[in-house]
């Protein structure tokens, strides 16, 4: 079965990066996993400057009207690295928060599918045609923890 998850305070809210669970990368402390992405769009760029105001956004959907401000100017990278840097992220936060990380393993070789209305690389669509790129992040998350533990557990 399929399972379909988006805002924070529906059925497995913890898989969105709206979740409150900081996470803590190169030595700074982010509040989401939400504030860590919308901020790596602009390092190394001439909009830098606004970095430390998504990091101190009060709340992730602020971080997210920060970070998607049409008019400021993304990294020239930011196309061929932002699935990366949303996969160390989700990987940092499902390492660091054991108990969501328990509620990832449990759904076992279920298909994880972020089922956003409107976004159709990280999720679905609304027409469930989207790449579902978090969905496919999160699975693949899943899969790295179950060996890092399986490891752990045979040493
Ligand atoms: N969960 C969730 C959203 N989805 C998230 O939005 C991010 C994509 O941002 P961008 O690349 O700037 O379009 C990504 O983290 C995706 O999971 N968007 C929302 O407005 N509300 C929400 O509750």
């Amino acid at each position: 079965m399929t399972i379909y998850f988006y805002k924070v305070w529906q059925p497995y809210g913890c898989f969105s990066n709206f979740s409150p669970h900081p996470i803590e990368i190169q030595g700074t402390y982010w509040p989401t996993v939400e504030h860590y992405y919308q901020a790596q769009k602009f390092v190394g760029s001439e909009e830098a400057i606004i970095i430390p105001s998504i990091h101190a956004a009060p709340t992730p959907e602020e971080a997210a009207t920060l970070g998607r401000c049409g008019t400021r100017k993304l990294r020239s990278d930011w196309e061929m690295v932002k699935t990366d840097v949303m996969r160390a992220a989700v990987l940092k936060k499902f390492i660091t928060h054991r108990e969501i990380q328990e509620v990832l393993l449990v759904t076992d070789d279920e298909v994880l599918v972020e089922n956003s209305p409107t976004d159709y690389f990280w999720g679905c669509g609304a027409d469930k045609t989207g790449q579902n790129h978090l969905g496919k992040i999160l699975m693949s998350v899943r899969e790295e923890i179950r060996q890092l533990l399986s490891l752990s557990v045979n040493k």
